[in-house]
């Protein structure tokens, strides 16, 4: 893969779930069929690991580089790019985790905002961003943008402020917010050399109108035949199709939503879908029942068919 380290990222990025066994460890043997799943069911070649889905803020620092390492190991000569999340509430440990990803290989590095001593500014954020792309200087640097969940709600665009400067490194953003005034800012002050990744899966058209060049998502574990198929018909200009494949997918998740929908629930539903065993997820997110899961399963495929 450190062949591609330099290709732009762009298309269906998978946000991973991390596998775990029934007694909730990780569970690195089923990487291998996840990738093949990922490639040959849903021709997703991108990968985005240790992030919100793989639940990497309940796992140690020693399970997210095992983590990583089976993913770039399994991936060698599948995937076009892996690309690792590193944020954590620790400086020293984000940055032992972005040497690691260095030694390792991957084809980048993502980096969200800590969020118990929230940064109080633009400026704070990009210090800590800088100080966590300096220990691995040469692998490509995305800022993880998602305020929902982090609480710090500093517009993306003021994070990005000069960020050049002091990343040379720096490739792009994860956007994983709402707000798509501060995405199309973020668009219009992108550069060539970088990738607006957008990450709330329900409007990634609206996204793609105003320039994203990818998307990460967990829902493209599962769908992402069917996104891939979004994303060829707004290229072809064929907005009709693209529309009619966007309201399916926010169909689908507004009846998840309704019946309850978590990342223990997402992680249930892709193990019924891909019929790999991903396990429960780590507390405190709670297990999910197998008919719940299934009856989400179901609505897809009639929304689908
Ligand atoms: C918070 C979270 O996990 N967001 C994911 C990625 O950013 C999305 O892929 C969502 O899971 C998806 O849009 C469904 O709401
Ligand atoms: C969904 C997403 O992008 C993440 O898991 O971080």
């Amino acid at each position: 893969m450190a062949s591609a380290a330099e290709k732009k990222l762009t298309g269906l990025v998978a946000a991973t779930f991390t596998p775990f066994t029934p007694q909730g460890e990780i569970n690195l043997p089923v990487i291998g069929d996840y990738i093949d799943y990922l490639r040959e069911t849903q021709g997703v070649c991108n990968v985005f690991v240790n992030g919100t889905t793989g639940e990497s803020m309940s796992l140690s620092v020693e399970e997210r580089k095992k983590l990583a390492e089976e993913w770039c190991k399994r991936g060698h000569g599948k995937l076009e790019q892996v690309i690792v999340h590193v944020g954590s509430m620790s400086v020293k440990e984000s940055k032992e985790l972005a040497r690691h990803a260095a030694e390792i290989g991957v084809d980048g590095i993502a980096v969200i905002s800590p969020s118990f001593f929230k940064p109080k500014t633009a400026g704070a954020l990009r210090t800590f961003l800088q100080e966590v792309a300096s220990a691995a200087p040469n692998l490509p640097f995305y800022f993880y943008h998602l305020p929902a969940f982090t609480g710090v709600n500093i517009p993306a665009r003021d994070v990005l402020e000069g960020i050049e400067q002091l990343i040379p490194s720096f490739r792009g953003v994860k956007f994983s917010g709402n707000d798509l005034m501060d995405f199309g800012l973020c668009a219009s002050y992108s550069q060539p050399s970088w990738s607006l990744l957008y990450g709330v899966d329900e409007q990634l058209l609206s996204a793609l109108v105003i320039g994203a060049n990818g998307a990460v998502g967990s829902t493209y574990n599962y769908v992402g035949c069917h996104i891939k198929n979004l994303m060829s018909a707004f290229e072809n200009g064929d907005l009709v199709q693209a529309k009619a494949i966007q309201f399916k997918l926010q169909e689908l998740l507004k009846y998840a939503v309704q019946v309850g929908f978590d990342v223990g629930v997402n992680k249930q539903l892709m193990s019924e879908i891909s019929g790999l065993t991903l396990g429960p997820p780590r507390l405190p997110v709670e297990p999910c029942s197998s008919a719940h899961a299934q009856s989400i399963k179901q609505k897809l495929i009639s929304i689908f068919a």
